[in-house]
């Protein structure tokens, strides 16, 4: 079985203002919200590939209640939540159509309970089996145990189950101790997780060989638009990004990091696991706000894509 686990869900609440100017009153043009937070997203992507997933979620509040409710209803996608006493946040998203550029604008999350996480924990651990797969996404809420994805992730890998860990900060540094079976960070999580700047696709691959030396099974470095890197003891890939007409890139790498787990899972070469990442991402950034692709995008995008083997 597959889990997704979001500590810190969100409800994302996408909207389109063109030239989006700071320090000035900027109007609304559209407006949308989305059930996500990292996660929540990995599952709605499984979904949409006939995968079936559980999605752990720490949910509270109203707007917890109501993404709770849109979860139920979703085909594929088992919710497991521990309701919370603080509210789930909402975060917004802002698209400048005209830049071509999107600002995310976070909120901490609330401050969630010991007990709360530890509910949460159990019912994971009680359900594993080995031979699962984990994802653990996304950011901690507030007053989360910097080390939660380490000591989750040692304990998950007891049970048997792989773990899949899309982090950035001190809980991916941390978690990369527990030698999780994937990371999949951006340029600049990498950058941060190695403490190093890093010039070009040879450091990059210096320091994803170098995680891998650690123990971190696969190491997949995405790249936005200039596309994506695949580290695994088999062969490592490259892939340049599918040229196609852009709405909203956040969840890019949720949908990238969905394709590799629902690809594990099917026992897929690496380098089919790296075409359907691609092809998937692709699909998800012609998309409005955090929603998945729909999978006929999907399938006529990977027949485009173009995978090279680095030497
Ligand atoms: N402009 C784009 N055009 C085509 N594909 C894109 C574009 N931006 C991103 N992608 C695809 O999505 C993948 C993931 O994007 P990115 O590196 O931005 O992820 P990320 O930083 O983890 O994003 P997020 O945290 O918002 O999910 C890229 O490797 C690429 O395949
Ligand atoms: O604050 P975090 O947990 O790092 O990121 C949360 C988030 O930006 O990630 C998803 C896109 O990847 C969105 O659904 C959500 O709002």
């Amino acid at each position: 079985m597959l889990y997704t686990v979001t500590v810190n869900p969100a409800l994302d609440k996408t909207v389109e203002i063109p030239n989006f100017s700071v320090g000035e009153v900027n109007r609304i043009q559209t407006m949308r919200a989305d059930v996500g937070g990292k996660g929540i997203n990995v599952s709605k992507c499984i979904a949409v590939l006939g995968g079936d997933t559980t999605a752990l979620a720490l949910l509270g509040g109203s707007v917890g209640k109501g993404m709770l409710a849109f979860l139920q209803q979703q085909p594929h996608i088992e919710p497991l939540s521990i309701e919370t006493a603080g509210q789930t946040r909402t975060n917004l998203k802002i698209i400048d159509s005209v830049r071509g550029v999107n600002t995310d604008i976070n909120e901490p999350g609330p401050a969630v309970s010991g007990r709360e996480f530890a509910d949460l924990q159990n019912l994971l651990l009680e359900r594993l089996q080995p031979g699962d797969i984990v994802v653990l996404a996304g950011s901690l809420p507030t007053e989360a145990p910097v080390s939660l994805y380490r000591d989750w992730a040692v304990r998950c890998k007891q049970e048997g189950a792989q773990v899949f860990l899309d982090a950035d900060g001190e809980p991916l540094k941390l978690g990369v101790e527990a030698k999780p079976d994937l990371i999949k960070p951006n340029k600049e999580e990498l950058e941060a997780l190695v403490g190093t700047h890093l010039l070009g696709e040879k450091d990059i691959l210096r320091a994803a060989r170098m995680l891998m030396k650690h123990g971190v099974g696969r190491v997949v470095v995405s790249l936005g638009s200039d596309g994506a890197l695949f580290c695994s003891s088999e062969s490592t890939l490259r892939a340049s990004a599918l040229q196609v007409p852009v709405k909203s890139t956040v969840g890019a790498g949720d949908s990238m990091v969905a394709a590799l787990a629902y690809g594990s899972m099917q026992r897929m070469s690496w380098e089919e696991q790296a075409k359907l990442s691609v092809a998937f991402s692709a699909a998800s950034v012609m998309c409005d706000g955090t929603q998945a692709p729909e999978l006929k995008t999907v399938k006529k995008l990977y027949k485009k894509v173009v995978i090279t083997e680095v030497a």
